[in-house]
């Protein structure tokens, strides 16, 4: 099981991380209606975490700009970006692209099948006006009749008490290859609470 940490900024908080969780990927959200909005590449440390980059109905060219100038290994678009636009996109660049699938009740699978070809991963969160990053929990038995073999990400308010149910769930779904973690590890917004995360990770994977 994958885990991400999402919404990082602050320099100290982004080295605490690498050294005390290493986590498998962190995530840089560029959507400037964010609190956690990152705008200045210069002031991150180099790590050898793979870089996320989390967009919402960004341009394709802003995307690519951001790939090069953050070093992204994966493009993670959280908002109403078609097909077209991710296979436009995934001509266009050899990073991995992770689709947000946005869960209000129930997933029309059949509407997601188009994505497969372009995508890493798909990435579910729950449905909010602000796209991301609001804390709150979907109803996760929508995954249970999920019907591709593509790996995806459990997203939205897990928080530290998350780590079993996750468990349970990759049980029954083996495609569940990882977990998002934002809000709810942190102290204020951006700045992620370290033994929060420890503690997860512990229960999690048992280290
Ligand atoms: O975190 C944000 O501010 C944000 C804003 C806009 C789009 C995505 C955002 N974050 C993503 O939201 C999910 C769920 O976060 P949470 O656990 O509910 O706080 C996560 O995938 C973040 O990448």
């Amino acid at each position: 099981m994958q885990i991400k940490v999402c919404g990082m900024r602050e320099r100290e908080n982004i080295l605490a991380l690498e050294r005390e969780i290493a986590p498998d990927w962190m995530g840089l959200i560029f959507y400037p209606n964010s609190a956690r909005f990152v705008s200045k590449a210069e002031s991150l440390p180099e790590t050898k975490l793979r870089r996320v980059g989390v967009f919402v109905n960004e341009s394709e060219e802003e995307i690519l700009k951001k790939v090069e100038e953050y070093g992204l290994s994966a493009i993670q678009l959280h908002g109403k970006e078609s097909v077209d636009f991710v296979k436009g996109l995934a001509q266009k660049t050899d990073k991995e692209i992770w689709k947000v699938i946005s869960v209000k009740d129930r997933i029309d699978w059949e509407s997601l099948s188009g994505y497969l070809p372009f995508i890493s991963k798909f990435l579910f969160d729950t449905a909010t006006v602000a796209h991301g990053g609001s804390g709150k929990k979907f109803d996760w038995s929508v995954l249970e009749s999920y019907p591709f073999d593509k790996g995806f990400f459990l997203s939205g308010g897990l928080d530290e008490s998350s780590a079993d149910e996750v468990l349970a769930l990759a049980e029954t779904i083996p495609q569940l290859e990882g977990v998002d973690l934002n809000s709810k590890f942190e102290d204020e917004p951006a700045l992620k609470n370290i033994e929060k995360l420890k503690s997860f990770k512990k229960r999690l994977l048992g280290q």
